[in-house]
């Protein structure tokens, strides 16, 4: 894909070709204590990748995908004009006068069931049996249903009078031809592939799901299912919370599953799935400690950006533009092993990234508002993300509560909340009573 980090060759005066050392557009400068601040740090991610090439896809394949054209009706919907009862067509002049107690009787001319094409005119002062959606017949202007008849076969007595149109469900009156049915950059949800269907459509340019390859390292990592075995020994969480939480933003995922602490097993299980890849988040190793060996063996495999971000939990950071030429280079987000700070990393970089490359605005989640039931207290210069229960009181008040403590390892609070909620590098309290800010995490 074309990203940045283009090499340029130049020929200097003299016979040497000079090669420019390659690199990331310079990141942004840090801004609070030392460190990157979240917002920055995240739009200089966005500004390294770009949407993906859109192609024609099936309809229901393209169900959460971004269109990338504008689509036209060229049909009117409905069709033509139908019953939208089982009933008789008849022409409201010969049923005027029809009551429980005044009876009409009409010769039935035949019968219309849906489907049914060539429809003779209705001939004054007789009944058609039509079905639901069948046409029309010419001369006809209302439905009587089964219900305000003795469902005669040839002859019908008619018990109750209409006015013109009743039960015809008139040509063009839901869709008109030539209306703009979605827009460029629209996401299809189910409602418009059932409107696409409706009027004819089964194919669409659509962006494609990006394949997000995700993949644990650290060799205290354990297989779930697999016994443990020795001391110290944990079970991946990381691989599995990353894909689930990359297929509901809409990736095609590939789950690698883990790698331990080895240079070599790391370079080559990345070099071997770059193949298959749109981006690639990582997890574990990017930290200070002796074995976190993803941010010395990642600078060996394409230009890297390691920070730390003014945020808690997610603090160390990686990103790397992973490949040797400009063509094949795959972006990777290689977060913090502690699971919390995985899933708070992905929430803040990686799901921004995956919509980027969807083509599927806004690519930052709205925040929504409630008020805390309790005094919240946060770190200064740094953005706190908890996990939080949003509920709605009695009285229709959204209220949130913080779930669990801080720390980053807290995998059983992580699943207990449905928010995370968002305090600023400024924030030291937040008093009971006061709204703020979360995340709502209501998509699977
Ligand atoms: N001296 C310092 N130590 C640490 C710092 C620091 O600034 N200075 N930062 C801390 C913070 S904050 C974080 S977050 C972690 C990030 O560390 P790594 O990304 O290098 O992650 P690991 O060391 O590999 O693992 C951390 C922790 O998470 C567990 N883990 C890792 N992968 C998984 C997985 N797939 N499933 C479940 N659990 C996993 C791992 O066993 C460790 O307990 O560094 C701090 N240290
Ligand atoms: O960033 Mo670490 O993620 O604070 O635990």
């Amino acid at each position: 894909m074309a990203l940045f980090g283009r090499r340029k060759k130049r020929q200097e005066e003299a016979e040497e070709p000079v090669v420019e050392v390659q690199k990331l557009p310079d990141p942004p400068a840090p801004t609070i204590n030392g460190m990157r601040s979240m917002a920055d740090h995240r739009d200089y991610l966005l500004s390294l990748v770009e949407p993906l090439p859109p192609f024609g896809q099936n309809l229901l394949e393209a169900q959460g995908l971004a269109l990338c054209e504008d689509i036209v009706s060229t049909i009117e919907l409905p069709g033509f004009d139908n019953s939208s009862m089982d009933g008789y067509a008849v022409r409201c002049a010969d049923v005027a006068e029809a009551a429980e107690d005044n009876p009409i009787d009409l010769p039935v001319a035949g019968e219309i069931a849906a489907g049914d094409g060539d429809i003779p005119q209705l001939a004054v002062g007789t009944a058609v049996k039509i079905m639901t959606g069948a046409p029309i017949p010419d001369g006809a202007d209302a439905v009587i249903p089964y219900e305000g008849t003795n469902r005669g076969t040839d002859r019908v007595r008619i018990m109750v009078s209409a006015t013109p149109g009743l039960h015809i469900r008139r040509r063009g009156e839901d869709i008109a031809a030539g209306t703009l049915l979605m827009n460029d950059g629209d996401q299809l949800g189910p409602r418009n592939i059932g409107l696409l269907a409706g009027v004819g459509i089964d194919k669409v340019l659509a962006r494609p799901r990006p394949r997000v390859v995700v993949l644990s390292t650290g060799s205290e990592l354990v297989q779930p299912g697999s016994p443990l075995t020795g001391g110290g020994q944990v079970y991946d969480s990381n691989s599995y919370l990353l894909a689930a939480a990359a297929k509901a933003a809409g990736a095609l995922v590939y789950r690698v599953g883990l790698v331990s602490d080895d240079r070599e097993e790391i370079k080559q299980t990345i070099s071997d799935q770059m193949v298959r890849a749109d981006l690639i988040v990582s997890s574990g190793g990017v930290s200070q400690g002796d074995y976190d060996l993803v941010k010395s063996v990642m600078p060996e495999l394409g230009l890297t950006d390691f920070c730390q971000v003014a945020m808690q939990p997610g603090k160390p950071q990686g990103f790397g533009l992973i490949g040797e030429d400009d063509e094949e280079r795959v972006p990777m987000i290689m977060v913090p092993g502690n699971p919390v700070s995985a899933f708070v990393s992905f929430e803040a970089f990686v799901r921004p990234v995956i919509r980027k490359l969807m083509g599927v605005e806004p690519y930052v989640r709205p925040t929504e508002r409630a008020f805390t039931t309790h005094v919240i207290r946060s770190v200064k210069n740094k953005t706190q993300l908890a996990r939080a229960l949003v509920t709605t009181d009695p009285g229709g008040r959204r209220t949130v509560e913080l779930v669990g403590g801080h720390g980053s390892h807290l995998l059983g609070d992580l699943s207990k909340a449905n928010a995370l909620i968002l305090l600023g590098p400024d924030v030291e309290t937040v008093t009971a009573g006061q709204p703020i800010a979360y995340w709502p995490l209501n998509d699977g």
